[in-house]
């Protein structure tokens, strides 16, 4: 768990905090500032401290002076320009690159924040960056230290690359996966075959038009025709230089999404494509010239976990990045309450919508989720970089392994809990912000549809549930966790939800998929490891609504809603980056009427132009 900072040490002075985070402009907005009971400045340095903070100014500031990622309202961009757009951006971002290898040694969670930045500007050019260098680059470097000469040429853009596990036909059924690599111990080469159009790899980010490698999921067999299960290659799918499909390989764009737009997704079928004997990533297992297989993994099992393991990664992250849309969208939403007015106790004086109970129910209970929610995925992150640094050092402990099975099964809960929530959050806040919501520039949309897929790839939230319920039903033997606490009540749930499961008769198959074993012993487990949502508002208002809770949520609404503005003034990022005039740090909602001017006018001058042609 994130060591608690001290708060006098962590949180310096109060000028140190005027030249980090300068104050916001006057407007409608100050009159809820002027009633915060805490300074959002001093929380802000508490929970992220100054170097994260100058860092995150490091990048807003780059971006915001970069035409590269200068806003056009107004101008609706094709698909390809969109595209075209996010590969320049994306290789902007390789040159400015903001953080040395050794900054991230020294503190890993910056990592993590430059994803969390760069994807509150757009998470288009932020997911091209970390599918090449984290997704690709990272499991292509883990494997082993034959590959490190590839590190050059993915920091330097040399090549680009993209993670292509899933096929047409299968993605959540891994072990349905069916590309082959077949070894041909005559030629010491793996040859790639997509046997039919269903077993074409699809939805691959990057792989649509810019990726020249990647990081292939594929049956491996053996020359006794042995099939040695699911591994991975390297294989170039189109040539550095000009960008053409490489002999024996299909490739291209799958087409328009419901959001990110920017990040092109393909498809590729290979037809006997040869690639060199050391293109396989030897993780799991390895082939030698006879063409032996060999793995230090004696359990298939323990084999495929560890092929699939490079997944718990984007997991993590994800959970960091739905908390950030829920952020971006409250942030929005939550200043908007603050200066909308609507009615009143008299027909002259109309109040903030923020000051009413509905309000504060549907959107309050969101604010204490985001910080629950960005506490715990930062102390996930630091518990996964403890086991990543256990994997790179090739380290074979038990606790290395039972590290390895907690974060699989707490990542797959933490997903799925995290981007549900921010998904949910996201079209509430729309809802609260009335027609200004569904009007595309204030980006609430936007939001929406980008952070949809975060339920559905890197394994599907519904799926991913029953791999934590799996983990807790084993748990009936032995806990050796030392992660977590309440464990004795958690054993007792689950035999609870066990003996009334067989009670039904109930196969173990049946039980692992059930929805109420699934669900529930998540939920219970995830709020364990989360102590703050034990307590906090979205536990009592979602499980047990009665009406003395009710009366007691309602009360502590009306002291929680002071503050929000503040709350919220925590971890919302400028005005360039959150490119929402109804979520302005003034607060001025009457520039909306400004942006709405200056957007028609654009679309009048171009009719003009038109009619004139
Ligand atoms: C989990 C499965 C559904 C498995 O299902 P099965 O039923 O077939 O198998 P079992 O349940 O029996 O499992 C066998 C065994 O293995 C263990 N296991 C499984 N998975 C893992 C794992 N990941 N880690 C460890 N162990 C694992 C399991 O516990 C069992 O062991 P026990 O019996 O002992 O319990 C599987 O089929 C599955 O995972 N399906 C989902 C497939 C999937 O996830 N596909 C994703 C494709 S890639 C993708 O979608 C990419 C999208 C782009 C996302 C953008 C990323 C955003 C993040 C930012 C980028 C990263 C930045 C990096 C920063 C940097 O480093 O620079
Ligand atoms: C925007 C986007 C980007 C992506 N990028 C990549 C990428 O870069 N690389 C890559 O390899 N993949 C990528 N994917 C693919 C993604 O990983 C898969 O979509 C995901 O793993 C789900 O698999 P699927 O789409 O085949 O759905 P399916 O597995 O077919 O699921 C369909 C439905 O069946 C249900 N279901 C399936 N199995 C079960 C079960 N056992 N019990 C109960 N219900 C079940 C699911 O809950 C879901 O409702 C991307 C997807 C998207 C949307």
């Amino acid at each position: 768990m994130a060591p608690t900072p001290n708060v006098k040490e962590a949180t310096g002075n109060q000028s140190s905090w005027n030249t980090l985070l300068p104050d916001f402009p006057k407007g409608p907005l100050s009159k809820y500032r002027k009633k915060a009971s805490f300074n959002w400045k001093e929380m802000a340095v508490f929970l992220d401290g100054e170097d994260i903070i100058r860092l995150k100014n490091r990048i807003f500031s780059a971006l915001e002076s970069d035409p590269f990622f200068a806003h056009h309202p107004g101008e609706e961009l094709s698909r390809e320009k969109y595209q075209e757009l996010t590969f320049l951006r994306c290789k902007r971002l390789f040159e400015y690159d903001f953080l040395t290898q050794q900054e991230i040694i020294e503190n890993p969670l910056k990592i993590l924040n430059m994803v969390i930045c760069i994807g509150m500007y757009d998470w288009s050019p932020c997911l091209q960056f970390f599918l090449h260098c984290g997704v690709f680059g990272g499991t292509i470097l883990s494997a082993s230290k034959r590959f490190a000469d590839f590190a050059k040429k993915i920091y330097n853009m040399e090549i680009f690359g993209c993670f292509a596990l899933t096929e047409l036909s299968h993605g959540t059924n891994t072990k349905g996966i069916r590309t082959t690599a077949t070894f041909d111990h005559n030629t010491q080469e793996f040859i790639i075959n997509s046997p039919d159009f269903e077993a074409a790899k699809f939805w691959v980010g990057n792989m649509g038009k810019h990726a020249t490698h990647a990081v292939v999921y594929a049956q491996l067999y053996t020359p006794d025709g042995q099939c040695q299960g699911l591994h991975s290659f390297i294989v170039q799918i189109r040539d550095t230089k000009t960008l053409l499909p490489m002999p024996g390989v299909m490739v291209g764009d799958i087409g328009k999404k419901i959001g990110q737009n920017g990040l092109d997704n393909g498809f590729a079928m290979f037809h006997n494509v040869r690639i060199p004997k050391e293109s396989i990533l030897n993780i799991t297992g390895d082939v030698s010239p006879e063409g032996k297989y060999s793995s230090s993994f004696k359990d298939v099992k323990e084999r495929f976990s560890a092929a699939l393991g490079s997944l718990s990664t984007g997991r993590i992250l994800i959970t960091a990045v739905s908390a950030t849309n829920l952020k971006l969208a409250l942030s929005i939403a939550i200043r908007f309450s603050a200066t909308r007015h609507q009615f009143g106790p008299t027909d002259e004086e109309e109040i903030p919508v923020i000051e009413y109970q509905t309000q504060q129910w549907r959107l309050l209970p969101y604010l204490a989720a985001a910080y629950a929610l960005d506490y715990f995925s930062k102390s996930l992150f630091e518990n996964f970089v403890e086991f990543y640094a256990g994997l790179l050092t090739k380290q074979r402990s038990q606790r290395q392994a039972d590290l390895g099975r907690e974060i699989h099964a707490l990542s797959a809960a933490s997903k799925p809990l995290s981007s549900w929530t921010a998904q949910q959050a996201a079209q509430e806040c729309r809802e609260a912000c009335g027609g200004h919501g569904y009007l595309a520039m204030n980006r609430l949309g936007e939001i929406r549809n980008d952070n949809d897929p975060n339920c559905t790839y890197e394994g599907d939230n519904n799926v991913l549930l029953q791999q934590t319920s799996n983990y807790l039903m084993s748990w009936m033997n032995c806990i050796r966790s030392k992660r977590l606490s309440f464990k004795y009540e958690m054993h007792y749930y689950i035999r609870q939800e066990k003996a009334m499961d067989v009670s039904t008769g109930w196969s173990e198959a049946d039980i692992r998929s059930s929805v109420m074993s699934g669900r529930d012993s998540v939920d219970i487990f995830y709020e364990i490891c989360l102590p703050q949502l034990r307590s906090g508002i979205s536990r009592s208002i979602y499980r047990e609504t009665t009406a003395e809770v009710a009366k007691c949520v309602s009360f502590l609404f009306k002291q929680l809603k002071d503050d929000a503005v503040a709350l919220v003034d925590v971890f919302a990022p400028p005005d360039f980056i959150l490119n929402s005039p109804i979520g302005k740090a003034s607060g001025e909602v009457r520039l909306l009427v400004f942006h709405v001017y200056t957007f028609y006018s654009c679309v009048i001058h171009k009719w003009n132009v038109h009619n004139r042609t």
